[in-house]
């Protein structure tokens, strides 16, 4: 598969600082958008002066509960919604002093499925390269198609494609260009697991062919599993922004659990740990890993009298980074 995006050099008319940039994708700083009040509704801070770097061939998650400003922020970047402060830049090219460079770096992956029901999915890809203005020589209609596994679906019509199918398409349309950042909003809401599977497949083979992956979900184990940099948005506020793994270890949290010799009647006291006994006869018990040894929940366990028959660790997951960041932060 040659779907290589044309991941050239920071062009002249890129922003003076461009060495920190250059490693970027995408750059954010002080990043505002109000939008307007209506007669309806009061004007909304959706984004409030964020600052946010995602580096040249990560797979970034950006997540946040519902109205944190995920959608305001690719909108902004995918030129559909105006900033209102701040500065944004594209593959190095700043989207208010080179705009169409900056779109044409990006492709993005909406979040309904908007496909035009009465092409087929080889019109449609060329219809949507027509728009991105991409010579017809230039054009790898059939290579994206092979690409997202919709190679024999080439001609069908678009009414005939299943869901899971229709948003390989739409991933497709967003590669017409070639575009060296793909970014997708919620690709997976409402699809079920076996098509995420496959969705996922494909998207993984473009980003190994050399595209910077941005996107959204509300499903946390797909982004823990899928992610290598995770920025938490709340409120319009970046609250984290952290490689997976950090972001899980800085929670500092971890339950040892401990399977006894003989079930015991109660939790025992193992102050200052807190013992719960689970309904199949478990010890969980929490500890920070910065500040307490297994060690010596061991010792406080035996000096209770539990003898230990087996034990294992568990890690904090992102759903509890997200929880304590998103719960605790500013309600
Ligand atoms: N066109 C608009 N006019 C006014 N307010 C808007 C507009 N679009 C979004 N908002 C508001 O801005 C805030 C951020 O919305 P946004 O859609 O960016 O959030 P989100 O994180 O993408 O949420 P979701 O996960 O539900 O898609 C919300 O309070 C939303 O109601």
């Amino acid at each position: 598969m040659n779907l290589q995006p044309d991941i050239s050099p920071v062009p002249a008319g890129a922003p003076a600082r461009a060495g920190a940039r250059r490693e970027c994708a995408i750059v954010a700083r002080g990043l505002k958008k109000t939008y307007a009040a209506t007669k309806k509704s009061p004007a909304k801070e959706a984004l409030k002066g964020i600052d946010l770097e995602i580096p040249r061939g990560s797979i970034f998650g950006l997540l946040g509960p519902n109205g944190a400003g995920k959608s305001t922020f690719i909108n902004i970047l995918a030129g559909l919604v105006n900033k209102t402060e701040g500065s944004v830049s594209v593959w190095g090219f700043d989207i208010d002093r080179n705009p169409r460079q900056a779109r044409a770096s990006i492709g993005v992956v909406p979040q309904e499925i908007n496909v035009d029901v009465f092409f087929t999915p080889k019109e449609a890809l060329e219809i949507q390269a027509g728009l991105f203005g991409v010579p017809k020589a230039e054009r790898r209609t059939m290579e994206i198609l092979r690409t997202l596994g919709l190679e024999d679906k080439a001609d069908a019509y678009v009414r005939m494609l299943s869901g899971g199918m229709k948003r390989r398409l739409l991933v497709a349309k967003a590669m017409v260009h070639a575009p060296p950042i793909l970014v997708l909003d919620e690709p997976t809401a409402g699809v079920d697991i076996e098509l995420r599977r496959q969705l996922w497949d494909h998207v993984l083979e473009l980003h190994e062919s050399g595209v910077t992956i941005v996107l959204t979900t509300h499903y946390l184990e797909e982004a823990q599993e899928l992610c290598d940099r995770i920025a938490i948005i709340h409120n319009g506020d970046v609250v984290a922004c952290e490689p997976t793994d950090k972001l899980i270890a800085s929670l500092d949290r971890k339950t040892l659990m401990v399977t006894p010799l003989a079930p015991p009647a109660a939790a025992p006291d193992l102050a200052p740990f807190e013992a719960e006994l689970k309904p199949d006869g478990r010890l969980a018990i929490p500890y920070r890993p910065s500040k307490a040894q297994v060690a010596e929940i061991l010792e406080r366990l035996s000096a209770a009298g539990v003898r230990v028959r087996d034990l294992s660790t568990v890690e904090a997951d992102l759903e509890d980074v997200f929880l304590e960041l998103t719960y605790n932060s500013g309600r």
